[in-house]
């Protein structure tokens, strides 16, 4: 054998072979995603994405303490207002007893350490079920949608969160929130991490079932970018980072590798987040429940290949089970 032909010589041990990884995962560049519902008491069991649940804030305690215990580092939250009236702008969002403001305040003086983002979006809080507000036909009014989501983001930042993470995709809302925050004072507290290429995706399913979400009627592809978009999402990634965002996002993950490589090599000098979205996460359990694969193994393989191709932040389902994987 010539010696060029050898390369096992260099991964035998367990050891070695982490060696051949550039960055591997940590607890740090793991964001989890929580749903925060209006019942103060709730701890409701969400069908279509296992093991998660809808949480009251006066769950928080026993819910989080566990996991900041193991390490913990950040949340991103999404409001599941069941109780509340929606109506054509998004009332609710920014509600001071809603569940977003509330759950901020909440975190914050359970677990002061504890990173809180908070997603801005509409969907959640119109009648509609749109991530903007709409004119008479039903199509996006742009202009008072973006100004809407930037009132939204600076009450959450308001509020303590340390992150606004709008993932409405209106165009030009990241200057808008921006501003806002700027001018709110906050300019300089407060992280913009935007969903830059957030696409119409099939997976997104289970998080529309639990945030009871889904469009009254039509759907999102005016505004989430078409599947196959691949320039689109390369623009939109340069317009976000040229509007001020401080953390670029892509969404899916997995399906959209090329993607997030694309962001890595466009915006080199920002923090670059995916989002494992619920049917991704849906799948790999599936997936693992039907025996296909190994469940942990999966999950891994599957956050490599993300960290491969550039993320250096994880929003993930599979958070709680990371902490636990990561420690063993
Ligand atoms: N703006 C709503 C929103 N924010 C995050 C997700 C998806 C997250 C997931 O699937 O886990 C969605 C769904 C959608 O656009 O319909
Ligand atoms: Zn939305
Ligand atoms: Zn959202």
């Amino acid at each position: 054998m010539d010696i060029s032909s050898i390369l096992q010589g260099g991964y035998q041990h367990p050891l070695s072979r982490s060696w051949q990884s550039r960055r591997q995962l940590t607890k740090s560049m793991l964001m989890y995603p929580i749903f925060i519902t209006d019942d103060p008491d709730a701890s409701t069991v969400i069908a279509t994405l296992p093991a998660q649940r809808r949480w009251g804030v006066n769950k928080l305690a026993e819910f989080l303490g566990p996991l900041v215990k193991k390490g913990l580092r950040s949340v991103i939250l999404f409001g599941v207002p069941l109780k509340c009236q929606k109506d054509g702008r998004g009332t609710p969002a920014d509600d001071p007893e809603g569940p977003v403001i509330q759950a901020i305040k909440k975190i914050r003086e359970l677990f002061p350490d504890i990173y809180i983002a908070a997603d801005v979006c509409l969907c959640e809080y119109t009648s509609h079920g749109h991530c903007g507000l709409l004119h008479d036909d039903g199509t996006i009014n742009t202009e008072p949608s973006v100004e809407r989501l930037a009132q939204v983001a600076v009450n959450y930042a308001k509020a303590g969160a340390h992150c606004v993470a709008p993932s409405d995709m209106m165009d030009g809302r990241v200057k808008a929130i921006k501003r806002g925050l700027i001018d709110a004072g906050l300019g300089n507290k407060c992280t913009l991490m935007s969903y830059s290429a957030k696409f119409a995706s099939s997976l997104y399913g289970p998080f529309r079932d639990a945030a009871g979400s889904a469009p009254s009627f039509g759907n999102r592809k005016c505004y989430q970018l078409p599947p196959a978009g691949k320039g689109l999402a390369r623009r939109a990634i340069q317009r976000d980072v040229a509007e001020g965002a401080d953390i670029i996002m892509v969404k899916p993950a997995l399906p959209y590798l090329d993607i997030i490589a694309d962001a890595a090599q466009l915006a080199p000098d920002h923090p670059l987040a995916c989002y494992q979205v619920s049917g991704e996460y849906a799948m790999v359990c599936a997936g693992a429940t039907a025996g296909v694969y190994d469940l942990r193994t999966m999950a891994f393989e599957s956050v490599d290949s993300m960290i491969r191709a550039g993320a250096t932040l994880i929003l993930s389902y599979f958070t709680p089970q990371f902490l636990d994987w990561l420690d063993e």
